[in-house]
């Protein structure tokens, strides 16, 4: 049985959910799993996150869907003539942690029904990337709310970009919520930089899934 599941979700796409998910994946000698990867399909997520960590426990599980194009999950489908379904989207099975990615932002498409909020478990630890740029605390207090509304279970926040005093400071009180870590924006990422940081974040999150 899966021991802990953490659900990484972003304020939107390319915030880093790949990065912080592939030093959460290396900080817990964790599996990784991406469910919908839209384009890039031969250097994806889980190609990524592969060349990212260094510990010989870790899983990378194939994705549930391979979208040809890098769009909307929903889009991508069409144009590729898949039905994209949380129903036929199941999770890997194993008995160690397990680290989900989702595509993009919360409230994503993944059909005319369904979002990427669907493929969240009530169990399951939601972990929330929060990059710096201007219009990003409205971006991550949505996010909390639209969590919150639905019942999950938001462990905390990781910050992406260099550090921003008041940025941190409105989101951490309006929130409440726990700041499990920052990545600061590095000229170079490779798997000496995710062990680094993943040494950094290992307690706050051994917290977590204990
Ligand atoms: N802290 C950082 N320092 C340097 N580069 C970063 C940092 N965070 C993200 N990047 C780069 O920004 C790009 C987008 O990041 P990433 O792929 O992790 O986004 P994502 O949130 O996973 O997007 P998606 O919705 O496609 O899964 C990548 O090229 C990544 O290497
Ligand atoms: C293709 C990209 N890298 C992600 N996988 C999907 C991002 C979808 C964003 C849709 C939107 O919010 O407008
Ligand atoms: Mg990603």
């Amino acid at each position: 049985m899966t021991k802990h599941t953490f659900f990484i979700t972003g304020i939107s796409t390319d915030v880093g959910k790949t990065l912080v998910s592939a030093i959460i994946t290396e900080a817990l000698q964790a599996d990784y799993f991406k469910p919908v990867q839209a384009g890039d399909i031969e250097h994806g997520d889980k190609e990524h996150v592969e060349k990212l960590i260094s510990n010989a426990k870790t899983t990378i599980h194939s994705n549930a869907f391979e979208l040809q194009t890098p769009m909307s999950p929903h889009a991508a489908a069409t144009i590729d003539g898949i039905a994209l379904s949380v129903n036929d989207i199941n999770r890997p099975k194993t008995n160690n942690h397990l680290v989900v990615e989702g595509a993009g932002g919360l409230l994503v498409p993944l059909n005319e029904t369904e979002t990427i909020t669907d493929l969240i478990k009530p169990t399951d630890n939601v972990i929330i990337v929060s990059r710096h740029y201007l219009g990003s605390i409205n971006h991550t207090l949505l996010t909390v709310e639209a969590l919150k509304q639905r019942k999950l279970t938001v462990r905390g926040i990781i910050f992406s970009g260099n550090e921003h005093p008041t940025t941190e400071h409105i989101i951490k009180k309006m929130t409440g919520l726990p700041i499990i870590g920052r990545v600061d924006d590095e000229p170079y990422v490779d798997s000496h930089v995710v062990l680094e940081y993943a040494e950094r974040w290992r307690k706050n999150l051994q917290k977590l899934s204990s």
